[in-house]
Parts: structure tokens; C-alpha cells; sequence
């Protein structure tokens, strides 16, 4: 039995389910390091990062709100980032190193407190490097329609920049190929915690974690 936790990562396009399934393994008992989360936090909360968002897209990315917390604009920092590949590169190099540490560190922390399983849900996984280590890799895919609609009705707010994201993400044949398990999500959220429990049976007898 590995003492250490098992390293499963979770990622799939934009609308394709993957915070969902992270959600059904959770309720599993496994523990979540959300990336998204994470890099969230990072651009309020580290003065570097803050810094070198300042360089990349000046003053005016942040506020301050009534408490006097830093409020980054983040729909002018996608607006810029989703049509300009250079721009999304350079974010992605000051955000995806520090959420590797910040990931490092959930790993120890996860090892300390016994835990079996240590869900790593990264919308960029591949892209970054951010697979490297992990044990198991899930994808989670869907049709472009379906991803699209689904985006939408939660509040993305046009076709074209729900596109103009998925266009900045690798094919979801790409994440297929290098994936240890693919979860289809052309279905209902029923279906959906089935394949997720079923995958999670497999790799918690392959790695003999109780629960
Ligand atoms: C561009 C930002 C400000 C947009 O913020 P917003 O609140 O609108 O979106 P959110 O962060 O919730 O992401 C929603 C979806 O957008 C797509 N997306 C986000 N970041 C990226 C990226 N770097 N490349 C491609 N797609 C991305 C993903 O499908 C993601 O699930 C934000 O996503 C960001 O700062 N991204 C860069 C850091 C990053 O890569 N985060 C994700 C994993 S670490
Ligand atoms: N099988 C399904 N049936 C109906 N709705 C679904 C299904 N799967 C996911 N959804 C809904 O679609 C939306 C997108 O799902 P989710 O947030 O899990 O995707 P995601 O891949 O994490 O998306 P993003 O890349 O935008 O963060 C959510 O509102 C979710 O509740």
C-alpha cells in the first residue's frame, strides 16, 4: 500500500464537467486542490504575483473594495489574454509555477494527515507541466455543443468568448491521447456520478486504498 497519497489529476476543456466529477470523487472522501482556486487566490494574495501582474497588464488590473481587499479585473485580464496568445503565455508563467509549490505542499500536507486520495482539478494541465508526478490522469470530455451551452448557462456571457477560451486550450483529442481514464459527459449528472464512482473504484483497488 502507497503511503503516501495517490495522485490523481482531473482536467478537461472549457464546460466539459470536470469540477463536477472533482465534486463526486470528494464526496468519495478523496481531498481537492482546486488549481483554479488556487491561482485565484495567488493573484490577490502574493505580493509577487500581484507585482507581476501590475508589469503585464498595469495599475489598473486591480481595485480595492470596500474592506480594502484587492479586487483583480478579471474580465479585462481575459478579455486581453483570450485574444492574445503571448499575453496568456506570460500569465501562465508567473501563475503556474507558484500553484506547482502551492501543490507540492498540499501533497505533504495530504501525506501528513493520512490521506488516500489527492485530487489535482487543473483546467491546464498538460500544457503547464502540471501532469508530471501525478499518478492518475482523468479527462473529462464532452461535445463542443454541449461544452458550449453548458458554459453558457453558467454565466459565461457570450458564444465567442466561450470559443475564443476552448481555442486557447489544447484539442480535446490531445487530452484524450495522454489520459489514463476518459470520462465521457454527453449525459445526465446521474450517468455522469456513475462513471466517476466506477473510475474511482478502479483506481482505488489498483492502489489498495481503503475506504
Ligand atoms: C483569465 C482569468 C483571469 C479569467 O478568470 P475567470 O474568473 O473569468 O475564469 P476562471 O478562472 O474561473 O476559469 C474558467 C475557465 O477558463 C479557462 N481558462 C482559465 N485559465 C486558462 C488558461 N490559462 N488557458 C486556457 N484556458 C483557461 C478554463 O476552462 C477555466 O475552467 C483566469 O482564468 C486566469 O487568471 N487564468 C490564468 C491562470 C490559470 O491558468 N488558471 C487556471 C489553472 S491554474
Ligand atoms: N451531465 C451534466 N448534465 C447537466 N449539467 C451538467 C452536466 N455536467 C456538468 N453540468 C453543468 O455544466 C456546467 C459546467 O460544468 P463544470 O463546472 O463541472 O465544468 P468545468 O469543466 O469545470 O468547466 P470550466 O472549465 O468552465 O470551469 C456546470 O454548471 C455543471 O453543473
Amino acid at each position: 500500500m502507497k503511503k503516501s497519497p495517490v495522485l490523481i489529476g482531473v482536467t478537461g476543456g472549457l464546460g466539459s464537467g470536470k469540477s463536477t466529477v472533482c465534486r463526486f470523487l470528494a464526496d468519495r472522501g478523496c481531498r481537492l486542490f482546486e488549481a483554479d482556486r488556487v491561482a485565484r487566490s495567488l493573484q490577490v494574495n502574493d505580493p509577487g504575483v500581484v507585482e507581476a501582474m501590475v508589469q503585464l497588464f498595469g495599475e489598473g488590473v486591480y481595485s480595492r473594495d470596500r474592506d480594502g481587499r484587492l479586487v483583480a479585473d478579471r474580465a479585462m485580464i481575459a478579455r486581453r489574454v483570450f485574444s492574445d496568445a503571448g499575453l496568456l503565455r506570460r500569465l501562465n508563467g508567473i501563475i503556474h509555477p507558484r500553484v506547482r509549490t502551492a501543490f507540492d505542499e498540499a501533497v505533504r500536507e495530504a501525506g501528513r494527515d493520512g490521506v488516500g486520495m489527492l485530487v489535482k482539478e487543473a483546467a491546464i494541465l498538460f500544457e503547464s507541466g502540471a501532469d508530471r508526478g501525478l499518478d492518475e490522469i482523468i479527462v473529462v470530455v464532452a461535445d463542443m455543443q454541449i461544452r458550449v451551452q453548458r458554459a453558457l448557462d453558467r454565466g459565461m456571457t457570450s458564444r465567442d468568448e466561450v470559443l475564443r477560451r476552448i481555442r486557447a486550450q489544447w484539442p480535446q483529442e490531445e487530452l484524450e491521447q495522454r489520459a489514463d481514464y476518459v470520462i465521457d459527459n454527453n449525459g445526465s449528472l446521474e450517468e455522469l456520478r456513475a462513471r466517476t464512482d466506477s473510475v474511482y473504484d478502479m483506481i482505488r483497488a489498483k492502489y489498495h486504498v481503503p475506504g
